[in-house]
């Protein structure tokens, strides 16, 4: 847990970047660490316990465990998890851009704990705090678990979504024309969001309604042909009926119709991590070529880029100006 926030001259005002979490080191008995906090979240997984608890213990962790620390061994980098990494540069390019502000990055699940962090702000004298989930899409799996823990906090505002505002939508759709710049654009724009059970949005959940709109949003912004562009969902996991169309079934479908090369983009993630530079930058494209295509080129996430600190930073301010 990281207890050491930086001393600033305002302690009074903070924002908390906060992002789902991963691992700490790629290693079997630190994914399962990590697997076993986030897949006791009632809201990732509603299952009675009694059920779930022995499934999860003796079966799911034991077996899952060693498969996805390999996973993630092949993209550590020299500071850590992806995600990780990439989440602590953009609360420092925040940070920049919001004097008089403390800007910390926290995680729902592993370190530092988001509730940790929450409870040390408080602790240090910050009665305004705003937390920033990068989630652009609100998700009752997501969005709303960073909601359970902050809710426990006094002096704490959420932002539930950000999935059309202008400044973000605009920085990802730059980030595309800056990879097609060189010339080299793909013949379809695949545009590939984490899936959830199809059961939650049957139930209400706006999710697929907010990866929509931010996908035609964007490709306003980018001012492309409808028919160029596939929404598809990945990641899935268990047995159910997730959000489709499938992005792994699609990228197959596409090669067999003949298309050699697709661009690759995944605005639901703010910051790369394993979901997109393992399965879609390696599995997907390995998949996409024996199915007969020729390149699947992955449009890397927004992360610290100028354009996204500048872009989250605005939200922040505009929230924390709400709770004045
Ligand atoms: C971007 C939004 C995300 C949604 C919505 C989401 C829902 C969701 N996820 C799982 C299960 C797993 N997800 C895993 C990794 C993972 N998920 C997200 C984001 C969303 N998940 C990210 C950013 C990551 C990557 C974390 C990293 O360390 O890089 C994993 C762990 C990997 C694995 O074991 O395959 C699981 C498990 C469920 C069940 C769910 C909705 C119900
Ligand atoms: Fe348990
Ligand atoms: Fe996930």
């Amino acid at each position: 847990m990281d207890d050491t926030l930086p001393a600033t001259s305002a302690p009074d005002t903070a924002v908390v970047v906060a992002n789902l979490g991963t691992p700490d080191a790629p290693t079997a008995p630190a994914v399962r660490r990590y697997l076993a906090e986030f897949l006791h979240d009632y809201r990732v997984v509603p299952l009675t316990r009694w059920l779930w608890c022995p499934l999860l213990h003796f079966v799911i962790l034991p077996l899952r465990s060693g498969r996805v620390a390999k996973k993630y061994a092949g993209i550590w980098m020299d500071g850590g998890s992806p995600l990780a990494v990439h989440t602590r540069r953009l609360a420092e390019g925040m940070q920049a851009r919001l004097p008089g502000v403390r800007v910390v990055h926290a995680m729902r699940y592993g370190n530092p704990s988001l509730a940790g962090t929450l409870q040390r702000l408080r602790d240090a004298g910050a009665r305004r705090i705003v937390v920033l989930p990068l989630y652009p899409q609100y998700s009752t799996t997501t969005t709303a678990s960073v909601d359970d823990v902050a809710r426990r906090v006094d002096g704490v505002r959420v932002l539930q979504d950000y999935h059309v505002d202008p400044g973000w939508v605009e920085a990802v759709a730059a980030s595309i024309r800056d990879a097609w710049a060189n010339g080299t654009r793909g013949e379809r724009l695949l545009f590939s969001f984490h899936g959830i059970p199809q059961r939650l949005v049957d139930a209400g959940d706006p999710y697929q309604r907010h990866c929509r709109a931010s996908t035609d949003a964007i490709a306003r912004a980018l001012g492309i042909d409808p028919s160029d562009i596939v929404l598809t969902f990945q990641s899935r996991f268990g047995r159910e009926p997730w959000l489709q169309p499938y992005t792994d079934e699609t990228l197959r479908a596409l090669a067999a119709q003949g298309v050699k090369q697709v661009d690759v983009v995944c605005p639901g993630f703010a910051v790369d991590c394993l979901e997109t530079l393992e399965e879609i930058a390696m599995q997907n494209a390995e998949l996409f070529h024996e199915a007969g295509g020729e390149t699947l080129r992955y449009i890397p996430c927004l992360n610290d880029a100028p354009a996204h600190a500048d872009a989250l930073a605005a939200l922040a301010r505009r929230e924390l100006d709400a709770m004045a």
